[in-house]
């Protein structure tokens, strides 16, 4: 299943938590399906552009589940070496100052909780074999705990990497071994009308953490700013150039001038003034 804009349908209100994140439409019926989910067992793909919110979800969906109780354990796999996927993923038996420790593994720490594997698109092709035919073979033998302590998968793909991979032999292993239900993630600038709530709450928070923005706001210009722009990064993006502005403007008044000087090259103003 793939859930995007054209498979849903209209539902109950949302959790007020979550209501106040978004007021597109597209989120709101994203998140409708996702709480939906979140009650399944099913493994899940959540795919969308870089720091467009995979994580975010994929915590909801854990604290929305029947395995809330349990660890939410996320493995990180840009730039993963042979050490570290044995060290980190697998974990071993290592010999340390005259003592035999066990290093605990990726699955073991999960605890029966929930494993995100953070873009496991950037994993090499040889690794994410590795980890489907584990599951080929049966999860629960990867335990030296028993067998109640299976995660639930949930993995992040890059939008980029993700279209290279439905190409290889791979992607049809994955999605016949995970059989996972598949979360489309739309990036910003298709969700502009999220822009001023993701600010405010930006804002409203960064005024809890610092005792010296209280008077911390943004100016109509700037919005408009940050509304006719791109976000490449998306959320990350749009948080990290509101933390910037709120300390350049020293927590008042967040001005055009205080947002990060790369967006100013697709305003729309900007160009125009640069036409001869
Ligand atoms: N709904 C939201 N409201 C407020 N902040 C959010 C929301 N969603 C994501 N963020 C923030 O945006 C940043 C990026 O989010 P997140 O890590 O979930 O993105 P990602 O898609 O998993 O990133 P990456 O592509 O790097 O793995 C984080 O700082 C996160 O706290």
């Amino acid at each position: 299943m793939i859930v995007s804009k054209n498979t849903l349908k209209t539902q109950n209100a949302l959790p007020k938590d979550i209501e106040k994140s978004f007021t597109s439409l597209l989120m709101q019926d994203i998140y409708h399906k996702v709480l939906q989910l979140a009650k399944l067992d099913s493994n899940i793909l959540i795919i969308g552009e870089i720091g467009s919110g995979k994580k975010n979800i994929a915590k909801i969906i854990h604290q929305n589940s029947k395995r809330s109780t349990k660890p939410f354990y996320s493995f990180y796999c840009v730039d993963v070496n042979e050490d570290d996927y044995q060290d980190n993923f697998w974990g071993h038996l290592n010999f340390e100052e005259r003592q035999l420790t066990l290093k605990y593994k990726a699955l073991e720490q999960t605890q029966g909780g929930i494993l995100y594997l953070d873009q496991f698109s950037e994993l090499s092709p040889k690794y994410m074999l590795n980890i489907l035919a584990s599951i080929d073979k049966g999860i629960n033998q990867l335990y030296r705990l028993d067998n109640t302590s299976s995660p639930r998968l949930i993995l992040s793909f890059n939008q980029e990497s993700y279209q290279d991979l439905t190409n290889s032999s791979i992607w049809e292993k994955l999605l016949v071994k995970l059989d996972p239900v598949v979360i489309m993630l739309p990036p910003l600038r298709e969700r502009k009308e999220d822009i001023p709530i993701l600010i405010n709450n930006f804002i409203e928070e960064f005024k809890e953490q610092n005792e010296g923005y209280k008077n911390l706001n943004i100016s109509p210009q700037a919005l408009y700013n940050c509304f006719n722009y791109s976000w490449p990064g998306n959320i990350r993006q749009l948080k990290n150039a509101i933390l910037q502005g709120a300390i350049l403007s020293f927590g008042e008044t967040i001005k055009s001038e205080h947002l990060p000087f790369t967006m100013n090259w697709d305003l729309p103003y900007k160009l125009n003034n640069n036409k001869i």
